[in-house]
C-alpha cells in the first residue's frame, strides 16, 4: 500500500528526525518533496491530513466539472458586508495531491507583468525571467490528434513546455459551437490572437491546456506527476496520511531568537499527539488557508490577533493572514436559442448521449469524458473591458491612486504601517499596469455555450484570515471583503458590458437568439448591475478556490511574511512554499503558478543545504 509509505504510523513516527519535514502533501508539498529527495542522502517526511484518493473522481478528467466534496473542506467565511452579509466558504482540498486532485484542471500561467510585479515588490529572481525556466521544467505538452488540430485550428507554442513530470493536454474533443466562438474571438476589436499562451503573454484569445496526461487520458495531479512515479525507488521519501499538523515546535534559545525544530501532529485514526523533527528545515505547504492558520496557532502572526485567541506571541508578524486575495467571479450567463448537438449541456440533459460518451471513454479514452475545463480562453485587459479606451483606463488608474487607501482596507491595515505600505506598493504597480494591455483583468473560459463566468483577476480589495478567538484550533475565520474597494465593482460592471458587446458580435448569428440571463440586459448602470449580482449568492462568488497571499513574499517593511528565499522573516529553519507566498494574485487560475513556485522553492532550499 502507498499509505504512510516508509514512515509507519502512530508510535513508530514519534520522535523521528528527518532532514526536512514538509507540512501538506498537496500541490507544492509533493513538488518540493520530489525534488529534494532526488539526492538519495536527503531524507524528507511529508505530513498530510488527507488520504490517497483512488476513486474515479480523482482520475477521470470529466469529474473536473464537479466538486468532489468527500475530499474538500469548505472553510466558512465571516459575513461579507458588500454581499448583503452573506456567509460563504472557500474550498480547500484535503487529499494527497491537494488542489490538483479536485480542481477544474485549467492550466494557465500569468503574464510577464504579473510576475515582474513580484520582483518589483522586493523579490529578486521572482520575475518572469526567473520563473519561466521553472514553468518549463515542470511540464510536458501532449498534443491533440492531428485531425483535431486541423478541424478546430488548435495552435500552441511547443517552446512553452519542457520534458517535466506534469503532463498537459488540449483535448481532441471539442463541442462544435466552439468554432463559432472562435470566429467571434478572431474578430474582436483590439484583442490579440497569438498562436499560443503560457509564454508570458497576457491578454488575448488562446487555446490553453488542461492538466490531463495524454498517455493515459487521465487527470494529471501533483500526486500522479511527482509522487507515484518516484516513491517506490526512494526510501528517503516518506509520506504519512491522516496526520494533521497542529503546531510548529521551536528550539528554546537564550537569545530570544526563534528556530523551528519540528512539528506536532495529531493522528486522525487514534487522536494521539506525536512530534517529528527536522534537522534542516520545516517547510510549510499546507495552502493559503491552513499555512497562516498553523503559523498563528504556533505563535507567529499579528500580536493583537494571537492575543485575542490567548495564543502566546513568539513572533509578532503583521502580515500573517493579511493580504488575502482570491478571484471573485460573476456567474454571467446567456441563453442561445440554436445550439448545436452535442453541446456542453447535452451530457447533463440527455441520458442516451451521457451513456454513449461514458462507454466511449471506457473503451477508447476519447470523447467529452476525456476533458472537462474549457481550453478556449479569453483574457482581457482593463482597456479591453472599457471598449479599447486607454484614456478611460488611465483615468480609472488616476482615481485608484488618489483613493485614501486605508478607507477600503481591513481595519488592521490602519494600525500596521507596514501592511498599508505593502498595499500602496501593490497599488502603484496595478495602477500602472491597468493602463496597458499587458495585464489580464478577467479570464473567460469558453466551452461553446452561453455560460460566461468572469473571474476578477486583479482585485484591489484585500481580505484577512485569522484565528477564531473562541476556538483557535478550529478552522480560521476568513473575511473576503469582496468589493470593499469600489473600483472592483466598477471593473465587474465593465466586465458585464464587455460580455454584452461580445455576444452582440455578428459571428454569433448561427447560435440564434441570444438572451442575457444573468445579470439581465435590463440592468444598465453600474449600480443596477452590481445590485443584481451582489443580491444573489449564486451570481457573484467571493472565491473561485484561488486563495492566495496570506504569507506574502515581500519585505518586512511592506508587511511581508517570507523573503525571496521563502524563509519566514525573523524565524530560522522555517519556510513556506505554497500559494500563500504569492504577493499579488496572478492573472489566471493558480495551479500553474503554484507548480512553478514550488519547483523554484526546491532549488532554493536545496542550494542552502
Ligand atoms: C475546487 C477547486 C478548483 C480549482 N480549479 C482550478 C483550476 O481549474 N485551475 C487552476 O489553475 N487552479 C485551480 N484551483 C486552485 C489550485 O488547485 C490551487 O491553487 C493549488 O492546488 C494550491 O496548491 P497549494 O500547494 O498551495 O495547496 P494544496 O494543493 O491545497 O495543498 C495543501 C495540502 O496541505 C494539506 N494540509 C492542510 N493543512 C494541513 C495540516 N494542518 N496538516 C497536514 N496537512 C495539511 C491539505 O490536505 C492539502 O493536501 C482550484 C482549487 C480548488 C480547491
Amino acid at each position: 500500500s502507498q499509505q504512510a509509505r516508509g514512515a509507519g504510523t502512530g508510535n513508530s513516527l514519534d520522535g523521528r528526525t528527518y532532514d526536512y519535514v514538509i507540512v501538506g502533501g498537496g500541490t507544492s508539498g509533493l513538488v518540493v518533496a520530489n525534488r529534494l529527495t532526488e539526492d538519495r542522502r536527503t531524507t524528507v517526511l511529508v505530513i498530510e491530513r488527507g488520504y490517497f484518493d483512488n476513486k474515479p473522481e480523482a482520475i477521470v478528467p470529466w469529474y473536473g466539472n464537479l466538486l468532489d466534496v468527500g475530499v474538500i473542506d469548505f472553510v466558512p467565511s465571516a459575513p461579507n458586508p458588500k454581499l448583503g452579509n452573506a456567509v460563504s466558504s472557500v474550498a480547500v482540498a484535503s487529499v494527497v495531491g491537494g488542489g490538483t486532485v479536485v480542481n477544474g484542471m485549467g492550466y494557465i500561467r500569468g503574464s510577464k507583468a504579473d510576475y515582474d510585479s513580484w520582483e518589483e515588490l522586493g523579490n529578486p529572481g521572482w520575475g518572469w525571467r526567473g520563473l519561466y525556466p521553472y514553468f518549463r521544467k515542470g511540464t510536458t505538452f501532449d498534443p491533440p490528434t492531428p485531425a483535431a488540430v486541423s478541424q478546430w485550428n488548435i495552435t500552441w507554442l511547443p517552446e512553452a513546455f519542457g520534458r517535466g513530470p506534469l503532463h498537459l493536454k488540449i483535448p481532441s474533443f471539442q463541442y462544435p459551437d466552439i468554432a463559432t466562438f472562435w470566429r467571434a474571438l478572431r474578430n474582436q476589436p483590439g484583442v490579440a490572437v497569438p498562436r499560443g499562451a503560457n509564454v508570458g503573454n497576457g491578454p488575448g484569445a488562446y487555446w490553453t491546456p488542461s492538466t490531463i496526461d495524454g498517455r493515459t487520458e487521465t487527470r494529471a495531479t501533483a500526486r500522479s506527476a511527482y509522487y507515484d512515479p518516484v516513491y517506490a525507488q526512494r526510501p528517503n521519501l516518506h509520506l504519512v496520511t491522516g496526520q494533521t499538523a497542529t503546531e510548529i515546535l521551536f528550539r528554546p534559545t537564550s537569545q530570544g531568537d526563534l528556530t523551528a525544530k519540528g512539528i506536532r501532529i495529531v493522528s486522525r485514526a487514534d487522536n494521539q499527539t506525536r512530534n517529528v523533527y527536522a534537522k534542516k528545515e520545516v517547510i510549510l505547504a499546507a495552502g493559503s488557508v491552513m499555512t497562516p492558520h498553523l503559523l498563528q496557532v504556533s505563535g507567529i502572526g499579528p500580536a493583537s490577533v494571537l492575543g485575542a485567541a490567548n495564543i502566546t506571541v513568539k513572533k509578532d508578524l503583521a502580515g500573517v493572514g493579511a493580504n488575502y486575495q482570491d478571484h471573485a467571479t460573476t456567474m454571467t450567463r446567456y441563453s442561445l436559442s440554436n445550439q448545436s448537438f452535442p453541446n456542453p449541456d447535452t451530457i447533463f440533459l440527455n441520458a442516451t448521449y451521457n451513456a454513449t460518451v461514458w462507454a466511449e471513454y471506457l473503451s477508447n479514452k476519447t470523447g467529452p469524458i476525456a476533458g472537462a475545463s474549457a481550453t478556449t480562453l479569453l483574457l482581457l485587459s482593463l482597456p479591453h473591458l472599457l471598449n479599447n479606451s486607454f484614456s478611460t483606463a488611465a483615468s480609472l488608474s488616476s482615481r485608484l491612486l488618489a483613493q485614501p487607501a486605508s478607507q477600503y482596507l481591513p481595519e488592521i491595515y490602519s494600525s500596521k504601517p507596514s501592511l498599508l505600505a505593502g498595499f500602496k506598493a501593490q497599488r502603484a504597480i496595478l495602477a500602472r499596469n491597468f493602463k496597458t494591455n499587458d495585464l489580464s483583468l478577467v479570464a473567460h473560459a469558453l466551452l461553446g455555450n452561453g455560460f460566461f463566468p468572469g473571474p476578477l483577476l486583479k482585485p484591489l480589495s484585500r481580505g484577512t484570515l485569522y484565528l477564531n478567538p473562541s476556538d483557535p484550533h478550529s478552522p480560521p475565520i476568513i473575511q473576503f471583503n469582496t468589493l470593499m474597494n469600489p473600483i472592483d465593482g466598477e471593473n465587474i460592471a465593465s466586465m458585464v458590458r464587455h460580455g454584452r458587446r461580445f455576444f452582440a458580435s455578428p459571428e454569433f448569428a448561427p447560435l440564434g437568439e441570444i438572451t442575457e440571463l444573468v445579470p439581465g440586459s435590463q440592468y444598465q448602470t453600474d449600480k443596477e448591475i452590481l445590485d443584481v449580482l451582489t443580491g444573489n449568492a449564486d451570481y457573484l462568488w467571493p472565491s473561485l478556490a484561488h486563495p492566495s497571499g496570506t504569507c506574502a513574499m515581500m519585505p518586512l517593511r511592506l508587511g511581508g511574511v517570507v523573503g525571496p528565499d521563502l524563509r519566514v522573516h525573523g524565524v530560522k529553519r522555517l519556510s513556506v512554499v505554497d500559494a500563500s507566498v504569492i504577493p499579488l494574485i496572478p492573472g489566471g487560475a493558480l495551479q500553474a503558478t503554484v507548480y512553478a513556485v514550488a519547483e523554484k522553492a526546491a532549488d532554493l532550499i536545496r542550494a542552502r543545504g
